[in-house]
């Protein structure tokens, strides 16, 4: 059970991360709708965004150019305010709130990607959310290749979207970096499959935290 710093959380909390194109939020509504049947109050929301002030500090991160750091503070300032409107009200009702990216991204793209050193990551972390980890985080891996053909078929593409294949393969490395560091709460899964094979497999993982 998460744990807030002395608030009891009841709910959980699941993020879902990977590069641009990895499938994740083709997942999120599957997993929604697999938990309110049974029986869950669940919340879906997403980072950068999920409030309405961290809704336009997504659109200055997507589309403005900016130091590195001011990249990173503006993800956690995002964050702050999700935690506080969003996810620690959520959980402390009992719901589960279903987070599209949270801290792992941070890790994986202001820090992976670009390089910003992991101990200025780290401080941000346990200044911001010191007491809150997720239950569970589901990683939709994939080789970049296959996650940019899905891209492009369908989009114009953002900031993050538009960076070359290095970016991707570090962010990649760092996820999974992540993943064998955190194994008690990560999950990852093979987005190389089929998406019927894929919810069969969170179908499976879901269960074990009913
Ligand atoms: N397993 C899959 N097989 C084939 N196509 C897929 C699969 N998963 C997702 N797609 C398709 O790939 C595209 C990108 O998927 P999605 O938007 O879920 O990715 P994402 O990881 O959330 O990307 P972003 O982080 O950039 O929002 C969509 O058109 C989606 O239908
Ligand atoms: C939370 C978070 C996100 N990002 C990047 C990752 C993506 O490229 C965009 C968000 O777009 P999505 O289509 O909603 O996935 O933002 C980041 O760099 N750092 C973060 O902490």
């Amino acid at each position: 059970m998460t744990q807030g710093a002395g608030i009891k959380l009841k709910g959980k909390f699941i993020t879902f991360e990977g590069i641009d194109g990895a499938g994740k939020s083709t997942h999120i509504g599957f997993v929604a709708e697999f938990l309110a049947a049974r029986g869950k109050t669940v919340v879906s929301s997403r980072e950068p965004g999920g409030t309405p002030l961290g809704e336009k500090l997504r659109e200055l991160l997507l589309h403005e150019k900016m130091h590195l750091e001011t990249e990173a503070l503006l993800m956690f300032a995002s964050r702050r305010e999700h935690i506080a409107q969003v996810i620690e009200p959520g959980l402390a009702r009992g719901d589960w709130v279903l987070s599209d990216r949270f801290t792992d991204a941070s890790f994986a793209y202001q820090s992976g990607g670009r390089g910003l050193e992991r101990a200025k990551m780290e401080a941000l972390e346990a200044w911001v959310h010191p007491h809150l980890q997720p239950d569970l985080t589901l990683l939709f891996d994939v080789p970049l290749e296959v996650a940019r053909e899905r891209l492009d078929a369908t989009r114009t593409l953002d900031k993050f979207e538009r960076e070359q294949a290095a970016f991707f393969e570090k962010c990649r490395g760092e996820y999974l970096r992540r993943a064998a560091q955190f194994p008690g709460r990560f999950v990852v899964i093979d987005s190389t499959q089929t998406i019927p094979a894929i919810q069969a497999q969170l179908s499976k993982v879901l269960e074990k935290l009913l």
